[in-house]
């Protein structure tokens, strides 16, 4: 038996290609949805991120801005950008890159982009609305896993989802998210004690730990769901996720592989956020 492997990118073009028509008639309104990300520095990783966001989002007709900061610029002057920026009545998204350098706050960031504007759902108000059950931006990371797990057509309600990695960005919404639809959510952390024990009972697993190949085949359930959000670039220059694919596929009744799983897809739901934020306006 070998897993069915879930394909990011098909579906991701799929959805892009059904938001053809809500742009159309933002455009009509004479609206075009327009994001600008803000990068700090020179990580190279977050470059490249940065302008695959840029290239889907021109692709679609969409207004897409890069501000690139200086790493040693001071977070007042950042804050000020960004109060700048939430004033431009023709700016719907503003995304700032992370991770920041270390000499600034990244809460205190976050939490000055203005909420409506809030795209990547990280904002505090963002965060509290997920968590009483009533979104106002979704995660695009775990927002994207949940369309994948849609289009599998994934049975959610009682089933045992575990959650690897309890980040704000993408562990935690994903398990309120994985939680709405009625599974059974563990989540599990870096301390956790006995890891395997919590893996084998998913039938759903989400891995963001950010550690490459930390799960393994003998850590599935015998065709279990299996989302690997991590992305590692080796060595050898290849990516890897969190999951080792080669054992996991072997177990695993769907595997997300990478790249071209995960990935994709939080790049599609940030248009889609981003064409909400411009539909809000209508
Ligand atoms: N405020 C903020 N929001 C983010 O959403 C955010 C961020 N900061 N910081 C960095 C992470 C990372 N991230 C990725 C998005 C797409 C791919 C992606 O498209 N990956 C391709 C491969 C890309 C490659 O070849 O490197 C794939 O998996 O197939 C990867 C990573 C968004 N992030």
């Amino acid at each position: 038996m070998t897993a069915t492997i879930i394909d990011g990118k098909a579906l991701a073009q799929t959805i892009k290609e059904e938001l053809h028509e809500r742009i159309a008639h933002l455009n009509s309104k004479g609206i075009t949805p327009a994001l600008t990300v803000i990068l700090v520095g020179d990580d190279p990783a977050s470059a490249v991120y940065v302008r695959n966001k840029h290239n889907t989002f021109t692709q679609l007709g969409l207004k897409s801005d890069v501000l690139h900061l200086p790493a040693d610029i001071t977070q007042e002057a950042l804050l000020n950008k960004i109060k700048e920026l939430n004033q431009d009545p023709l700016l719907h998204g503003i995304l700032v890159q992370l991770p920041l350098p270390s000499h600034i706050d990244s809460h205190t960031v976050i939490d000055t982009i203005a909420p409506e504007k809030d795209v990547d759902g990280f904002h505090i108000s963002n965060a509290g609305a997920l968590m009483i059950g009533h979104p106002r931006f979704i995660p695009c990371t775990p927002y994207g896993v949940m369309k994948m797990l849609a289009t599998q057509q994934v049975p959610l309600r009682g089933a045992e989802a575990v959650v690897v990695g309890a980040s704000n960005i993408v562990g935690k919404p994903m398990a309120l998210l994985l939680q709405k639809e009625g599974a059974t959510v563990t989540i599990c952390n870096s301390k956790t004690k006995d890891l395997a024990a919590h893996t084998k009972r998913a039938d759903i697993l989400v891995v963001a730990t950010g550690r490459p190949e930390m799960v393994t085949g003998d850590m599935i359930k015998p065709g279990a769901v299996v989302i690997d959000v991590g992305i590692n670039r080796g060595e050898d220059g290849k990516l890897k996720g969190d999951v080792e694919f080669s054992s996991a596929v072997k177990v695993a009744g769907a595997i997300t592989p990478v790249p071209g799983g995960v990935g994709p897809m939080t790049i599609t739901m940030l248009l889609v956020n981003t064409i909400e934020a411009a539909e809000r306006q209508l």
